[in-house]
């Protein structure tokens, strides 16, 4: 019998996860200077974290911890991601919910400057719209929102809970800063971060032909 309150075999198999994933990732150049953070639920009350300040791109499986779905780190004296709050509260609402994913692309950084002021990005008629679990067809359009940045992670969660209250999402901005995203595992969560980035590309791109 373990004495902790996580499955530490679990555990393991998520970190390994989470360190392989962020690695392709940081190789892509989404998560400069360390930036980003990366996370998967371990049960109903845990979720497996990376470590604040480390470097993605050099990741290892010590640098994963566990925090409860407060954003309380358990059993280790590790310091969670400074945005640990961002995944927890998602964990918390969403039972389904296994993976959140954040990262800093230059792509997902200048969008968010672009857009802020409309407070979202429109993403239309776009096959890749259909990457998105749940959406069956091109023909349709998301919002994707664009937050105001700030340092205060409760502020911030509070403005991410009005936007979940409004209907489905599947990630968000945050201004100058960059993406979340999420799904029921890595695999989607991956799916949906790597369409936020590719169409929010094509989006950028779109207004450099077309000013
Ligand atoms: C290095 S600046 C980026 C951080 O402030 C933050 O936005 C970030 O993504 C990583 O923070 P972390 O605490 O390592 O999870
Ligand atoms: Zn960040």
């Amino acid at each position: 019998m373990s004495p902790l309150p996580y499955d530490p075999a679990r555990l393991a198999a998520r970190a390994a996860e989470i360190v392989a994933a962020t690695r392709e990732l940081a190789a892509l150049g989404w998560t400069p200077a360390t930036s980003s953070n990366f996370s998967m639920r371990l049960d109903a009350g845990h979720a497996a974290i990376t470590v604040s300040g480390r470097d993605k791109g050099r990741l290892t499986e010590a640098d994963i911890m566990v925090v409860d779905l407060e954003g309380r780190p358990v059993a280790t004296h590790h310091r969670p991601s400074a945005e640990t709050l961002l995944h927890t509260q998602l964990y918390a609402r969403f039972p389904d919910l296994g993976c959140v994913l954040h990262t800093h692309s230059r792509t997902q950084t200048v969008a968010s400057r672009l857009f802020a002021r409309q407070g979202h990005v429109r993403l239309a008629g776009y096959e890749l719209l259909k990457a998105f679990a749940g959406n069956r067809t091109h023909d349709m359009a998301i919002e994707v929102p664009v937050l105001p940045n700030s340092q205060d992670m409760p502020a911030l969660a509070a403005q991410v809970e009005r936007l979940l209250d409004a209907g489905p999402l599947w990630g968000y901005l945050i201004d100058g800063h960059g993406l979340y995203a999420w799904g029921k595992d890595m695999a989607e969560a991956r799916r949906h971060l790597e369409a936020f980035d590719f169409l929010l590309a094509c989006e950028l791109e779109l207004r450099r032909l077309q000013p």
